[in-house]
C-alpha cells in the first residue's frame, strides 16, 4: 500500500479542515482567555484568609481537576435531560464543549496563577499598602502583572495543551479536526494521509500561537528593554516644576501629628513591643536606634499598619488611625489616613515591572492626585529633587542600590505625606553607596520634613535629629535630644553607646543638635 502525496496534499484546500482549525482556535483561545480569568480569581480566593472561601475554591480545584475532560464534557452537554431550562445554552455541542473545557482548565491554571503570585516577594505588596492602594488595586497594578510573567511559560504551555484537548469535543459531535479526519477516513480507507494531514493542521495552530506567545513573554520582560533616555523637554519641566517641599517645621511646642498609646505587638507569645508611647511633633525627626531584636523595626512597620498592633491605639492629629480589631485587619480610619504616611523601606520594594517615572507615579495615578500630565511633571520634579532626572525610564534593576533607595524616597514623597518613615534605609547598601541616600534624607530634615528613621547610622542619627529613641528589650529606654542622650548616665545606654564608640567619634560636637 503506497502513502497517496497527491490526496495528501489535496487535505490543505479542503474546507471542512479550514473550519474546524478555525473552531479549534476559538475553543482553545476562549478557554485559555477565560481559563485565566477564571483561574486568577481562584488562585486570590485560594489565599484568601477567609477560611470558608479558601476551602470551597481548594475543592473545586481538586474535583475538576481530578474529573476526566471526556466525562465532563458528557455530562454538561446532557445537562439538559436533568435540568430543561438549560437546553437553551447547553444543546449547542460547541458552548457545552467550551463550558467543560474552561471548567477543568481555570482548575489547573489556577494552580499556575497560585505560584505565580506567590513567587511575588512579599514587599511588593506592603509597597502598595504603604502608598494606600487597596488591596484589589495593588493585585491589579502590581501583584498579577508581576506573577504573569512568571507563569507565563507555563500558561504557554497550557495553551498547547487546550489545543489538543479540544479533539476530546467530538464525542459530542462537535465537528473539530480529529473529527473531520476520521470521517474522511472512514469513507476512502486513506487513515494515514488522513491523520497525517490531521496532525499538520494541529502543529500548524501550535506553532503559531507558541510564536505569539513567545512575543507576549519578551514583551514582558522588561531586562530586555532597551534604555530611553529622559528628553530634554522632561529635564526642563523637572526644573520648572516648583520643587516639593515639606510644610512642617519643628518646634519643641508643637502638636504630635503622629501620637502611639500603650502601643504592644506579639509575635506569638513573645512580646516584642511593651507599651510604647510616643508623640511625634510636627516637622520633628526623630531616629530609633539599639541593640539588634530591641524592637526598633516592628516599632516603626506599626506605625503604618505593616505590622497590626495587638494593644493600644495610633493617633493621626486627633484621629484614631489603628487599634487592634477582631480580623488582625485595619479599619476603615487607617485607609482615610494611611495616604499621609510615607515609608521606605530596607530592601527598597520597587516595582520592578515599572519604570522609574511609573513607579513613582503609581499612587497619585492611582488616588487620581491630578490629570496624568500634572502627575507626571510632578514625578519628574522628585526625581529632580533626588538627582535621578536622567534615569527617569529605567528599570529598578538597572539602577545601583542607592539609586533605587532614592526613587524609593521620591516615590514616598509623591503622596506628599505629612509623615516619612526609614526602615534602616542604608543597611542593605554597600558602604559607598550609603552617603547619597543619607543626604537625600538629611536635605529632606533640612526642609521641615517630619520623619521617623529607624538606623545604625549613629553618626548620621545624632547629626539629623531632634530626638533619639533608645529602645531595648520592646521598651523605650530612653528619649532625648542627641546632646543630652550623649551624656545620659543610663549604664545600658552608655554601654551602648560606647561599643558605637567609633561611629560616635566621629561626630562633632557642632553637629550634635543642642
Ligand atoms: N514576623 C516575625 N515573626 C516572628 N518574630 C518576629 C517577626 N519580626 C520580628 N520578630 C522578632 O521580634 C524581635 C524584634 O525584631 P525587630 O526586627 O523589630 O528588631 P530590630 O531592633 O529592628 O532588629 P535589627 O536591628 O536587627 O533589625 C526579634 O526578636 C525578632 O526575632
Amino acid at each position: 500500500m503506497q502513502f497517496d502525496w497527491t490526496y495528501f496534499f489535496s487535505l490543505f484546500t479542503y474546507i471542512d479542515f479550514w473550519e474546524a482549525s478555525l473552531l479549534v482556535v476559538q475553543l482553545s483561545v476562549l478557554t485559555w482567555i477565560f481559563g485565566n480569568v477564571i483561574g486568577i480569581i481562584l488562585a486570590l480566593a485560594k489565599q484568601s484568609h477567609f477560611k470558608t472561601l479558601s476551602l470551597i475554591v481548594s475543592t473545586y480545584i481538586w474535583l475538576f481537576r481530578s474529573l476526566p475532560l471526556i466525562v465532563l464534557i458528557i455530562f454538561i452537554y446532557n445537562m439538559p435531560l436533568f435540568i430543561p431550562s438549560s437546553a437553551e445554552w447547553l444543546s449547542s455541542p460547541f458552548t457545552s464543549g467550551l463550558i467543560a473545557l474552561i471548567a477543568s482548565e481555570a482548575a489547573y491554571i489556577a494552580e499556575i496563577h497560585r505560584g505565580g503570585l506567590s513567587s511575588v516577594n512579599k514587599g511588593q505588596t506592603e509597597a502598595g499598602k504603604a502608598l494606600g492602594i487597596s488591596f484589589a488595586g495593588i493585585q491589579r497594578i502590581i501583584i498579577i502583572p508581576q506573577a504573569f510573567k512568571t507563569a507565563l511559560p507555563s500558561l504557554s504551555n497550557e495553551f498547547v495543551t487546550i489545543v489538543k484537548l479540544t479533539s476530546l469535543v467530538s464525542v459530542i459531535s462537535l465537528s473539530e479536526i480529529l473529527m473531520v479526519g476520521q470521517r474522511l477516513y472512514t469513507q476512502n480507507f486513506k487513515v494515514m494521509e488522513s491523520l497525517l494531514a490531521v496532525a499538520c493542521y494541529y502543529v500548524a495552530i501550535v506553532s503559531i500561537f507558541d510564536w505569539m506567545i513567545h512575543y507576549i513573554e519578551k514583551w514582558f520582560d522588561v531586562s530586555n528593554k532597551k534604555t530611553v533616555s529622559t528628553s530634554d523637554a522632561e529635564i526642563e519641566s523637572s526644573k520648572i516644576q516648583q520643587t516639593y517641599k515639606a510644610t512642617p517645621t519643628y518646634s519643641t511646642g508643637a502638636t504630635p501629628i503622629v501620637m502611639l498609646a500603650s502601643v504592644k505587638k506579639s509575635y506569638g507569645s513573645k512580646e516584642v513591643l511593651k507599651g510604647i508611647d510616643l508623640k511625634i511633633k510636627k516637622g520633628e525627626v526623630i531616629s530609633i536606634i539599639g541593640p539588634s531584636g530591641s524592637g526598633k523595626t516592628t516599632l516603626i512597620r506599626t506605625i503604618n499598619g505593616m505590622e497590626m498592633l495587638n494593644d493600644g491605639e495610633i493617633i493621626i492629629e486627633g484621629n484614631s488611625f489603628l487599634t487592634p480589631t477582631p480580623t488582625g485587619r485595619p479599619g476603615k480610619s487607617y485607609y482615610e489616613h494611611i495616604h499621609r504616611i510615607g515609608m521606605v523601606f530596607q530592601g527598597f520594594n520597587l516595582f520592578p515591572h515599572k519604570t522609574v517615572l511609573a513607579n513613582i507615579m503609581i499612587a497619585p495615578m492611582y488616588h487620581k492626585h491630578g490629570n496624568e500630565q500634572e502627575i507626571k511633571n510632578f514625578a519628574l520634579s522628585l526625581l529632580h529633587k533626588v538627582g535621578l532626572i536622567e534615569h527617569a525610564h529605567k528599570y529598578p534593576h538597572q539602577l545601583s542600590g542607592g539609586q533605587q533607595q532614592r526613587v524609593a524616597i521620591a516615590r514616598a514623597l509623591a503622596m506628599k505625606p505629612d509623615i516619612m518613615l526609614f526602615d534602616e534605609p542604608t543597611s542593605a547598601l554597600d558602604p559607598e553607596l550609603v552617603g547619597e541616600v543619607l543626604k537625600v534624607i538629611e536635605q529632606l530634615a533640612l526642609e521641615g520634613m517630619t520623619m521617623v528613621i529607624v538606623t545604625h547610622e549613629m553618626q548620621f542619627a545624632f547629626k539629623v535629629s531632634n530626638r533619639v529613641v533608645f529602645m531595648e528589650e520592646g521598651e523605650i529606654k530612653a528619649i532625648d535630644k542627641p546632646s543630652l542622650l550623649l551624656k545620659s548616665r543610663d549604664p545600658r545606654l552608655t554601654q551602648f553607646l560606647s561599643n558605637q564608640q567609633h561611629a560616635l567619634s566621629q561626630i562633632e560636637d557642632n553637629n550634635v543638635p543642642s
